[in-house]
């Protein structure tokens, strides 16, 4: 049985002291959900709501990072420093860093394997925009995405991932991919996982869902098989929004 995470990836939003009193107020709604909760503030946060996080069973994950562990790279976060601080997750690969950062399918899994080398879980995220989708391309983008950001990895280590599927049209947007959609694009990904990896890392491998999810439309997508969580950005920025989330995704 898979574990639902539920993560809030509030990408460059959130000052410091807007992110602790977030989480100060967070950790009290969810206190008792059989939910895996999970945080990516921005960096400046990480360590401060690490700090307000102490004894709560909310996880942190840093929303990108280096391969290496140090070096001439300004700008750039190594997996030291996020495993330091006290991060267990890692976002890898979101369509915003493909869309205006440059990540390939090639860094993303250098990414992959240093987080992992670094007891870091990757967050490991794909989907195709609007044109691959109206060119009935969806599958092929997502099984290209999953198999270049895996590749290398043992089945034992894709077991334990994350993977997100979100397609770009529907992040920010406010549509959302359908419930059936959805399900049979995290399916498909599942099929993929099962067929590079074997069937026990496809069946332990955890996949969301990301794209304007809300707690409106929470409860359908979460009840369907092979969607395990959710990735959620906007509505992850309000206390009552992400708490609704969490509660329909039981
Ligand atoms: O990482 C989160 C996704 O990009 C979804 O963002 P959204 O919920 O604002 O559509």
């Amino acid at each position: 049985m898979r574990q639902m995470i539920i993560a809030g990836n509030w990408k460059m939003h959130k000052t410091v002291s807007e992110a602790v009193s977030f989480v100060q107020e967070l950790k009290q709604q969810v206190a008792n959900t059989r939910v895996e909760v999970v945080v990516c503030p921005p960096f400046t946060a990480l360590a401060p709501v690490a700090e307000a996080l102490k004894g709560s069973s909310i996880a942190l994950a840093a929303q990108n990072m280096h391969w290496e562990n140090q070096g001439a790279f300004t700008g750039e976060i190594s997996p030291l420093m996020l495993k330091e601080i006290g991060c267990k997750y890692v976002v890898l690969g979101h369509s915003e860093r493909r869309q205006y950062f440059g990540e390939t399918d090639e860094t993303v899994n250098k990414k992959v394997k240093a987080a992992l080398e670094h007891g870091l879980v990757p967050i490991v995220c794909v989907g195709e925009t609007l044109a691959q989708r109206e060119a009935n391309a969806t599958e092929q983008v997502v099984a290209t995405q999953t198999r270049g950001a895996l590749a290398d990895l043992s089945p034992e280590q894709v077991a334990g991932l994350v993977i997100a599927y979100e397609p770009v049209w529907a992040i920010g947007t406010g549509k959302t991919a359908s419930d059936q959609d959805a399900q049979q694009v995290n399916r498909y990904i599942r099929q993929v996982i099962a067929q590079e990896f074997g069937q026990s890392a496809a069946e332990a491998v955890r996949i969301q869902y990301g794209g304007s999810v809300k707690p409106g439309n929470a409860r359908g997508l979460m009840s369907q098989p092979d969607i395990d969580g959710a990735l959620v950005g906007g509505a992850s920025l309000k206390v009552e929004d992400f708490k609704g989330i969490i509660e329909n995704s039981l």
